[in-house]
């Protein structure tokens, strides 16, 4: 479980959150929207402890983040927009390198090729250079690498962006795969199509502030459209 609590972040004189709270339950998907700037990636940061809330608080599973860093970096994974890989090594390679670095032991590697099959690598470039991958391949080993951790909350900072459709849609599915194991999941996003579709929840966000929050299973596509448009208008 995610939880935010009145969380406010000060950089300087600009505050990019202003007493947001949140909460993502095991199994629910949580879609954040908004404009640029809106305080979206600053919200996963303060999850990660990239940066700590001048007020309020983040915890993960019951633990305050501030207060137990290390152990609550364990129970989450985070798949930012741009999978940071070792272009030299190959698909499995990062992944051995990665997983045993998140869990601090190395997994045998007919388990290192399942996750990477589960998370839908082509067979045919598990041993393949990541410098050759295209962005939907490298998202795909950053979700092994999630996998290869068990976390149970998930957080994403604009997985989709820049994926195309075949490979969004795809990418939804493994989210939900997660969410039906009980992950609490936490993503930002541009993609209204994609919040509607995918998340349980979406949260739409406003120069640091929350301004609403419905679930996806209540809202139409459109409606989702006209109220998003009308709180970037107002
Ligand atoms: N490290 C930082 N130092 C100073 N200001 C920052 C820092 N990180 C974010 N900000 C500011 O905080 C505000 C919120 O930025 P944030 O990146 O969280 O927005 P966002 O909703 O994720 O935007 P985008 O959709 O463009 O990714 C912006 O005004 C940004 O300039």
């Amino acid at each position: 479980m995610l939880e935010a609590v009145n969380v406010t972040k000060e950089f300087g004189p600009n505050r990019a959150l202003n007493g947001v709270s949140l909460r993502v339950e095991a199994g629910e998907i949580y879609c954040l929207l908004g404009a640029n700037g809106a305080g979206k990636t600053t919200l996963i940061n303060l999850f990660l402890n990239f940066h700590q809330p001048t007020s309020g608080s983040v915890w993960i599973n019951g633990r305050d983040v501030a207060s137990a860093p290390i152990d609550t970096k364990r129970d989450v994974a985070y798949i930012p927009e741009q999978v940071m890989l070792y272009g030299m090594l190959t698909g499995l390679e990062n992944l051995d390198y990665f997983a045993a670095l998140a869990t601090g032991q190395r997994q045998p590697k007919d388990h290192l090729v399942a996750l990477l099959a589960e998370a839908g690598l082509p067979a045919d470039a598990v041993d393949r250079r990541v410098s050759n991958y295209s962005k939907g391949m490298r998202q795909k080993v950053g979700i092994a690498i999630a996998l290869a951790k068990n976390a149970r909350a998930l957080l994403l900072d604009e997985p989709t962006s820049g994926l195309d459709p075949s490979a969004a849609n795809e990418f939804s599915q493994l989210l939900v795969r997660a969410q039906e194991r009980g992950v609490a999941i936490l993503t930002t996003t541009h993609d209204l199509f994609h919040a509607k579709q995918t998340g349980t929840r979406v949260g739409i966000m406003k120069r640091g502030n929350l301004m609403s929050e419905l679930d996806s299973a209540d809202v139409s596509h459109n409606d989702l459209e006209a109220l998003y448009l009308q709180h970037m208008r107002d």
